[in-house]
């Protein structure tokens, strides 16, 4: 293990903007099944906890009653059109920038989001951004999910440093890197519901421009 820093991003609200195509697989299903569709303030709202959650959410918003049967075949039909190469998505603005820059600063980085394996590959894979993350945790890596926090704890191992500053943009990052003892920094243009002041957090940006610097005052704070 190596004294240094690493730096840990969430993905969904946080690298990418990717409710817009969460919301469309959503509304795919609702429409093949008859079912009323849901607007994209509760899709955008319904993400965070990973895809059967989403589901849980998407069923009760429309008025189904919980049935784990039911659940499962939604949420099969829901990955059929998750696992495709994300049409709607976008990198937030300077995020390649911001990584190209945090490379070159010597950090090593990963990832850790609750979204399943296979459209995560496909979103790195589509943007550009697997070369940057040399450790990755997705929703089925371990038993646990988010805001437990041993995914976490499992990308800070597999990078080998220390201590990591983990980037995210909801309630559930926040709880994660509390519970996992490392510090957190609050990207706030992604899918939080609760105001900045009421999120716990060691540092807060809202432009990827901004990382790049706020990372370097994060490691000479540390080192001071
Ligand atoms: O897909 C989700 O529900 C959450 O994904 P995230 O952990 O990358 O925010």
């Amino acid at each position: 293990m190596t004294a240094q820093t690493a730096l840990i991003f969430d993905l969904d609200g946080t690298l990418i903007d990717s409710a817009p195509d969460l919301h469309h697989a959503a509304n795919t299903v609702l429409r093949h099944e008859n079912l009323p569709e849901i607007s994209f303030e509760q899709a955008r709202s319904f993400i965070g906890k990973g895809a059967p959650v989403l589901i849980s959410r998407v069923m009760q918003a429309v008025g189904l009653p919980e049935d784990p049967a039911e659940h499962a075949r939604l949420l099969a039909l829901f990955m059929r059109e998750y696992d495709k190469p994300p049409a709607l998505t976008r990198l937030y603005p300077g995020v390649m920038d911001a990584l190209a820059r945090l490379r070159a600063m010597g950090l090593p980085m990963g990832l850790c989001t609750n979204k399943p394996a296979s459209p995560t590959h496909i979103a790195l894979d589509h943007f550009g951004l697997a070369p940057f993350l040399s450790a990755v945790a997705c929703a089925e890596t371990l038993p646990q999910r988010k805001p437990d926090p041993a995914p976490l704890r499992h990308v800070l191992a597999e990078l080998g440093t220390a201590s990591a500053l983990y980037v995210g943009d909801s309630e559930v990052d926040a709880e994660t890197a509390q519970r996992a003892g490392l510090p957190f920094a609050l990207f706030t243009e992604g899918y939080r519901h609760t105001a900045v002041a009421d999120l716990p957090h060691a540092h807060v940006f809202d432009h990827f421009d901004a990382l790049p610097d706020l990372v370097a005052r994060h490691l000479r704070e540390r080192a001071a």
